[in-house]
């Protein structure tokens, strides 16, 4: 360790932070270019764009037809039909063709009588101007196509063409320097998975950043990964601020820890304005300046990352193309349940959203922000303000979507308990029906049941025990969905047993065996299938939870448990065959059980649920199925039970 630690300085809000990057830079505005119009598409113009030439140039012929003076037809009727001779008082024309002298409408062909090649009668008289574009109706010669500052999109450059206007200037793209550092980082060009050691991170965050500077009008050069040294990363950012850069973003470094050296290289080359910004994820993102180029500090967490970009370096981007900050498109949601918030800072809250009965409701999800999946699983974000303290279920509150509404309408939201088979219907699906999407989430078997009482999903994946008569689900449907109609459907037959690590090494054939104090166990949370399973098995075997050592540790799916074995950190986890063989582990059965959908019968009817459960009845779902080991399709898509309330 070669270096203090830093120590954030003034926490500022995100609109002070704001405010204090703009106050500095409001004025940095790219150069002007000067492009072909057809290559100036996502550009924005620097000066205004006035037409050249009008649109149409000419009087033009709107259809395919003969061109007369109106006032010669003015008269004819059924009775005293008009003879039009062509090339003397009439002259035929094609769409768009100019208008002969002396003409001013256009009679369609499918109006006229064809006497001869000489004579063309018409029955009724036309009036002046039809059928025919009248010169500039489109545009006008010197009329304002688009201001400055209009974003150049694809029906513009039709526009501008129209116009006459070849050639526009527009503002320069931004060039943003992306340095990421960090000593653990891996490019993935560089290293195979199998080389790839703890400790070892894969770099992701300059393509994704990269990414987003282009969505935000700017090009990006990615500089040579940096280690974790002070100098080596202060001589890199001197060199570049002297270079053409716009912004230089360095990512990584940014918190505390004494290998943490964004702060030290912004201030002792430059100045820093900001470090440290009450919100999460992102927190401890810094700017400032280094000869006189914007300098950001992005922490390495790819949340963190992302949401500092986008709240800060993002919207300057677009100001150096005088271009507004993106207004993203909102709906008002209500969430699944209560949201606990920290006071104090303005969190950025990933949720999925589902639509069910017509209203959206939002859960929540992971809140790490080091993974970046809970953002590529998100629907949306709820930003919940510094000074609250959460979220009631009751309240609506307003969600930032990250996917259009109409897919998140056509959505089949599944509650409850997770099975590894739920995935492969949201890929399976896709292939007969691009246009359904699946969204899971895993809540345990009780809160997929609760879930469906709520209104707030559209089935329930569900493996219930009734100890009493060895049924799954049915005795649970009848006591707490009595008042509504539902459907059991099987999904499958599976096993469940003890997840062990490879070779079992500690020997585990039973349950019995976990009575041994050595042995770690991770459980299932409370109201899971898999856990009121293991209560029961307990039971029966006389057996006290307090004869468990971990019994009150618990994770939400079976990757997770099976994820725990593999990490060392417990001996053994109750869970599914298919778990333990995605992960090589090893595996003891204990019970087959059944795993069902619940749909109540208000959705079972619906196109969507009725396109899942013909895909689970496919052979290749069910090839599929069978390949990850562990389970049984024979029932999968029978009727299991119908209540008739
Ligand atoms: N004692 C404290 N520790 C931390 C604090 C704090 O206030 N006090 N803040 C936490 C918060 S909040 C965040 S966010 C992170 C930010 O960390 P850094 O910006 O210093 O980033 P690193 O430590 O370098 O990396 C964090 C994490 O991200 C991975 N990483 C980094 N760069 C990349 C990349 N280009 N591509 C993919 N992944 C990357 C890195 O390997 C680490 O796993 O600090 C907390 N700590
Ligand atoms: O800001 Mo950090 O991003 O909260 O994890």
């Amino acid at each position: 360790m070669n270096s203090k630690r830093n120590v954030y300085l003034d926490l500022k809000s995100i609109e002070e932070a704001k405010k204090i990057l703009f106050d500095q830079f409001e004025n940095h505005v790219t150069k002007i270019e000067t492009l072909d119009v057809v290559n100036a598409k996502e550009r924005v113009l620097a000066k205004p764009a006035i037409a050249a030439i009008s649109s149409p140039n000419f009087h033009a012929a709107a259809m395919d037809g003969i061109a007369v003076n109106a006032s010669f037809t003015f008269g004819a009727c059924e009775d005293a039909p008009i003879t039009l001779i062509p090339d003397d008082n009439a002259f035929w024309v094609n769409t768009g063709h100019a208008m002969p002298e002396g003409t001013n409408a256009v009679i369609m062909i499918e109006h006229l009588n064809i006497i001869d090649k000489k004579n063309v009668e018409i029955e009724a008289p036309v009036f002046p101007w039809q059928h025919v574009r009248k010169m500039g109706e489109d545009i006008v010669a010197t009329q304002l196509l688009f201001p400055r500052g209009h974003k150049i999109n694809t029906y513009s450059l039709g526009a501008l063409l129209a116009g006459g206007i070849f050639k526009v200037d527009v503002y320069k793209r931004p060039k943003v320097l992306i340095v990421p550092t960090g000593s653990e980082l891996k490019q993935w060009h560089e290293i195979s998975i199998d080389q790839l050691k703890p400790g070892d991170v894969l770099e992701s965050n300059s393509t994704v950043l990269g990414g987003l500077c282009e969505d935000h009008g700017a090009q990006f050069d990615c500089h040579p990964m940096l280690k974790d040294n002070l100098e080596t990363i202060k001589s890199a950012i001197k060199t570049a601020a002297t270079q053409q850069y716009d912004m230089i973003c360095i990512i990584g470094g940014s918190s505390a820890g004494s290998e943490d050296f964004a702060k030290p290289v912004i201030s002792s080359l430059g100045e820093l304005y900001v470090h440290g910004v009450t919100m999460m994820p992102g927190k401890p993102m810094m700017f400032g300046r280094v000869s006189d180029t914007p300098v950001f500090g992005i922490p390495g967490y790819p949340v963190s990352a992302i949401v500092a970009f986008e709240q800060f370096a993002g919207p300057l981007l677009l100001n150096m193309q005088r271009l507004p900050s993106k207004q993203p498109t909102e709906a008002l949601v209500s969430p699944a349940r209560k949201i606990a918030s920290k006071l104090g800072q303005e969190e950025f809250l990933r949720v999925k959203i589902g639509s069910v009965d017509g209203k959206l409701i939002s859960s929540q999800l992971p809140r790490g922000s080091g993974n970046i999946t809970t953002l590529t699983e998100a629907d949306g974000i709820i930003r919940i303000p510094a000074n609250s303290e959460g979220i009631s279920q009751k309240e609506q509150v307003h969600a930032q979507l990250l996917r259009p509404l109409s897919s998140i309408e056509n959505t089949i939201v599944i509650t409850g308990s997770h099975d590894n088979t739920l995935d492969l219907i949201a890929d399976q699906i896709k292939a007969v029906r691009g246009d359904i999407n699946i969204s899971s989430s895993h809540v345990g078997s009780m809160g997929g049941i609760m879930a469906i009482k709520k209104g707030a999903c559209h089935m329930a994946g569900a493996h219930l025990l009734d100890p009493e008569d060895g049924t799954y689900n049915i005795s649970y449907i009848k006591k707490y969905l009595a008042d509504q109609k539902v459907w059991l459907i099987n999904l499958v037959m599976r096993d469940q047993g003890l997840i062990v690590p490879k070779g079992n090494p500690k020997q585990i054939q039973s349950i019995e065996d976990l009575k041994d104090k050595s042995l770690r166990f991770i459980n299932r949370q409370p109201g899971s299938g898999t856990r009121i399973l293991l209560d029961y098995k307990l039971k029966t075997l006389g057996i006290s939870p307090d004869d468990i050592l971990g019994y009150e540790n618990d994770e939400y799916t079976h990757m997770s448990v099976a994820v725990s074995v593999l990490s060392g950190r417990v001996d053994a986890g109750l869970g599914i065959h298919a778990a333990a063989r995605a992960l090589d582990l090893d595996f003891v059965p204990i019970v087959t059980e059944e795993y069902d959908l619940v749909i109540p019968d208000r959705f079972y009817h619906t196109r969507k649920v009725q396109v899942l459960l013909e895909s689970i009845q496919t052979k290749e779902f069910q090839d599929r199925v069978i390949s990850l080991g562990g389970y049984d399709t024979q029932k999968t898509g029978k009727v299991i039970y119908q209540s008739d309330s």
